[in-house]
């Protein structure tokens, strides 16, 4: 790669060809004249590196190895895709991190590279290989410290400096943490948001005894079932009354919070962090809640909810209700050339008619393959995203009960029940005007699951008095979908 003194307007004028290959208008908004929190100079920059980047993806997660993916499929990869990475190894699929990664040694846990994207839906397996065969430049462990709109620069922890013509953020999320004063960075204290954190994780299981899971969301409840596999005492605590409260019913969660205290895991529920307290050997002990009670660990994780990875992009415009930087149907943003997408993207959901960020797999994939494509293709096209959300948990050989779930749609207005859980229980939300909003199905078939985002992309009209009266789970399901 060639190497230069930097700051030279011939260096500049060197990126008018990619400002021209932009396909469509950028997004007016007050965001684009915000000002630029951390420019820096290119002309004080070392390790300067002059050579121009026609793509430059920012973050190697889901998004990026999917829109890696499309490249490809476009034969717009090779010599022209730079992913430049916070992460050692390639993009991976992030879910397997709380699910198979986490089975006991002797059940066969994931390990990379058997999980590369995308296999995750069916793809190929997209291995550092794969990626040096499509000629796909890939910077490992140099995240992203620095972003100059204005002469189209990046510069990475390790010096260099990046010119992209267009450029893709797809930096995620993070770990919300607790506060380092309150024993938030305790040895024994884990967070988990990547490989590094999973492994982490693996080796503190294997000495760990009694676990405190902190937080009652997707994280709490997936590591809380894995720790069951481990044989270890668990205990969930969580500041609400009922487990994912950000999807389930009261009723529904007491479902699940049942079949976890059959398999031995306690709840305290209601309860904030007070502190994590440190043994004498320096690993966390216990956690101290509010009220004064204590309960003893020698490991705790925390999954109290992710913040979008914006840094250093506030410049591009962040959304001040959702977070994360603001883009359009086809995750443009309001500077020309600039995408965003995955977790991090603020776009319009365009079904509910609200701004959205949303935290999954699917719409990673989704929202990865959309930008490309349209923005290779220069086809307008918005983004028309169902939201779909799901979990797996119990799933290591040997439990008594696996559990699968998903969700398809928004989950406002009122709720009909159906089924005990034996093993099948499903939800239906329903707005005021009758129409089925949002579905919830706990071990459907494939073609019952098949059948959710069906309805809840058509929103039909049910009659919530025969629904509440249907037999079994799938009478209701085809009550509901009488009509489609
Ligand atoms: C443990 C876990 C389990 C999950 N399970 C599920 C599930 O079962 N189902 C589901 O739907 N969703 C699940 N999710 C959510 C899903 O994984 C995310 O929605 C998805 O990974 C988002 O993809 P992304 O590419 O936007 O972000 P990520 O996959 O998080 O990738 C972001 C990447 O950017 C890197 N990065 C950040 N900042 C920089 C920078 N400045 N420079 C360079 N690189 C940077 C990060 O290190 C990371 O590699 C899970 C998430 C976690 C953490
Ligand atoms: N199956 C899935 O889709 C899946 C699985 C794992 C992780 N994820 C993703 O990973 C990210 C992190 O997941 P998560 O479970 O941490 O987030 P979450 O938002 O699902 O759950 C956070 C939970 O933390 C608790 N909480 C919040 N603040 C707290 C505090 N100060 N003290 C104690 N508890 C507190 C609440 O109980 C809340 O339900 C999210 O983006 C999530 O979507 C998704
Ligand atoms: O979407 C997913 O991808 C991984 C795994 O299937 C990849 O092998 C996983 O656990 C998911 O839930």
């Amino acid at each position: 790669m060639a190497s230069a003194a930097a700051g030279t307007a011939g260096y500049c004028s060197q990126t008018s060809w990619a400002l021209r290959r932009l396909g469509g208008a950028a997004l007016p908004s007050a965001a684009a004249a915000a000002p630029r929190r951390r420019s820096f100079s290119v002309s004080a920059a070392a390790g300067f590196d002059n050579q121009n980047r026609e793509y430059v993806i920012v973050g190697g997660g889901n998004a990026a190895g999917y829109a890696a993916r499309t490249f490809v499929e476009h034969g717009m990869a090779d010599g022209r895709l730079c992913i430049v990475s916070k992460e050692a190894v390639p993009p991976y699929e992030r879910p397997a991190l709380t699910k198979g990664y986490l089975f006991p040694p002797e059940k066969k846990p994931a390990r990379l590279p058997g999980f590369h994207t995308c296999v995750g839906s069916g793809g190929q397996r997209q291995t550092a290989e794969w990626y040096k065969e499509n000629g796909i430049e890939v910077l490992y462990e140099d995240p992203v410290e620095a972003f100059d709109g204005k002469t189209q620069t990046l510069k990475t922890s390790s010096g260099k400096i990046l010119k992209y013509g267009s450029l893709i953020i797809s930096t995620g999320c993070a770990a919300a943490r607790l506060p380092e004063k309150i024993g938030g960075n305790l040895p024994g204290v884990h967070y988990i948001r990547d490989v590094a954190d999973a492994d982490s994780l693996v080796s503190s299981l294997g000495n760990a005894k009694k676990i405190v899971v902190i937080g009652g969301g997707y994280i709490g409840m997936e590591v809380a079932a894995a720790a069951c596999g481990w044989n270890l005492d668990t205990t969930i605590i969580f500041p609400e009354d009922h487990i994912m409260p950000r999807l389930f019913t009261p009723s529904l969660a007491k479902k699940y919070e049942e079949l976890y205290e059959q398999n031995g895991v306690k709840f305290v529920k209601g309860a904030l962090i007070d502190k994590l307290d440190a043994g004498s050997d320096g690993r966390v002990s216990s956690a101290v809640l509010k009220d004064g009670s204590v309960v003893e660990a020698d490991t705790v994780i925390v999954g109290i909810g992710a913040k979008p990875a914006v840094s250093p992009f506030e410049a591009v415009g962040v959304n001040n209700e959702v977070g994360g930087i603001e883009v359009d149907s086809m995750f443009r943003t309001s500077i020309p050339s600039i995408f965003a997408i995955g977790d991090v993207a603020a776009f319009p959901l365009k079904m509910y008619n609200r701004i959205a960020r949303v935290e999954h797999v699917d719409h990673a994939r989704k929202s990865a393959h959309h930008c490309i494509e349209t923005l290779l293709t220069s086809q307008a096209k918005a983004y028309d995203y169902l939201p779909y959300f799901y979990s797996r948990v119990f799933e290591y050989e040997g439990s008594s009960r696996k559990i699968w779930w998903q969700f398809y749609g928004d989950n406002v207005g009122e709720t009909v029940e159906v089924g005990n859980f034996d093993p099948k229980i499903a939800t239906f939300w329903i707005d005021s005007d009758s129409r089925l909003k949002g579905v919830f199905l706990e071990s459907g078939t494939s073609e019952e699951f098949a059948l959710l985002p069906k309805l809840a992309r058509s929103q039909p009209i049910v009659d919530k008095a025969k629904l509440k009266s249907a037999s079994s789970v799938e009478d209701a399901l085809e009550i509901a979908s009488s009509s489609l």
